[in-house]
């Protein structure tokens, strides 16, 4: 039984990986990342310069699920991109992600000239979905946005590059966004981010539990996997097939996994639950994973990879 996956001809020896914004902003974490069982990592989203991030405490996990309004803390699109530069040169033939969340179009414009540039040779995530950015809205509720955004990045850049979405909760909203993602030469479509702007309450307080934006924050963890599994499912029956499914949200387990990938996910990325466990949740999910297909006699993920059955 194997956990090993590919996308655009790119092969990974396991299909778990963390989710950006998790444990990656620092050299530590990332170093923390390669020595796992995960297949690949994400760096945190980057700016073109250092950014601190919102008033803390701006993150908060409970059992079933997490609240963040970090506000896009990183070190510099440099630091990253020094990092995996590095990587590529130590493991050579190895895939990661590198996650750019500019707050203009012309931010997100002159880091991909950059990793264009430069000899960066993996994936870039262009996170089209952060909810936590004061004054900033999401990119991916705008539609023209992103088809204003993703016709100004191919104009000029050609390696591999895919989008992180937010949720969408409405069919017709599948439809357009699908119909503007296929347009495009994307080598992935990251399905989903937080779903932005809940709000968790400490009732003995009578307080929120973050700082930032009143208590309003992104929201993680089991709370959101029948979205994040809509998502990739509304997604894959819609992209063309170029266009590879990355599964995050609600991963648990393996079980949550296997759901992930029933709907169409060629890669899981697991957030709120690593920032719980660490990286040892790796070897966790990846030990159930693989007792639930030896026990269906799948011995590949493409064995049961986009094959959810419905009722008609
Ligand atoms: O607040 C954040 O830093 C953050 N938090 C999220 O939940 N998703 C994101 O894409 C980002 I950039």
């Amino acid at each position: 039984t194997t956990l090993a996956t590919e996308i655009a001809g790119r092969t990974f020896d396991n299909c778990l990986m963390n989710a950006a914004g998790v444990r990656c902003q620092s050299i530590a974490d990332l170093n923390k990342l390669i020595d796992s069982t995960a297949g690949a990592y994400v760096t945190k989203s980057a700016t073109p310069v250092k950014r601190a991030g919102n008033p803390s405490p701006r993150m908060h996990t409970l059992p079933k699920g997490s609240i963040n309004s970090m506000g896009l803390p990183n070190e510099g699109l440099d630091y990253y991109l020094d990092f995996v530069l590095q990587d590529q040169a130590n493991r050579p033939g190895t895939t990661n992600f590198l996650s750019v969340a500019g707050t203009s179009l012309e931010d997100n414009l002159s880091m991909l000239h950059q990793i264009q540039d430069s000899a960066y040779t993996g994936f870039v995530e262009l996170n089209l979905s952060c909810p936590n950015v004061p004054g900033h809205p999401q990119v991916g509720y705008d539609f023209d946005r992103v088809k204003t955004v993703l016709t100004a990045v191919f104009d000029f850049y050609t390696k591999p590059l895919g989008v992180k979405l937010p949720p969408y909760f409405d069919l017709v909203h599948f439809d357009q966004i699908a119909d503007i993602l296929n347009q495009f030469p994307l080598t992935f479509v990251n399905s989903i981010n937080s779903i932005g702007n809940g709000l968790v309450i400490d009732p003995h307080a009578e307080k929120v539990v973050i700082k930032p934006k009143g208590g309003f924050g992104g929201i993680g963890g089991a709370f959101v996997k029948p979205t994040a599994l809509a998502n990739v499912r509304g997604l894959a029956l819609r992209l063309k097939p170029e266009i590879a499914i990355v599964g995050t949200g609600g991963i648990l387990n393996g079980q949550d996994v296997f759901e992930h990938i029933l709907c169409g996910a060629s890669m899981v990325q697991i957030g709120t639950q690593f920032g719980y466990e660490g990286t040892q949740i790796f070897d966790r999910i990846s030990q159930e994973l693989t007792a639930i297909m030896a026990a269906k006699g799948y011995t590949s993920i493409n064995d049961f990879k986009g094959k959810l059955k419905t009722f008609d």
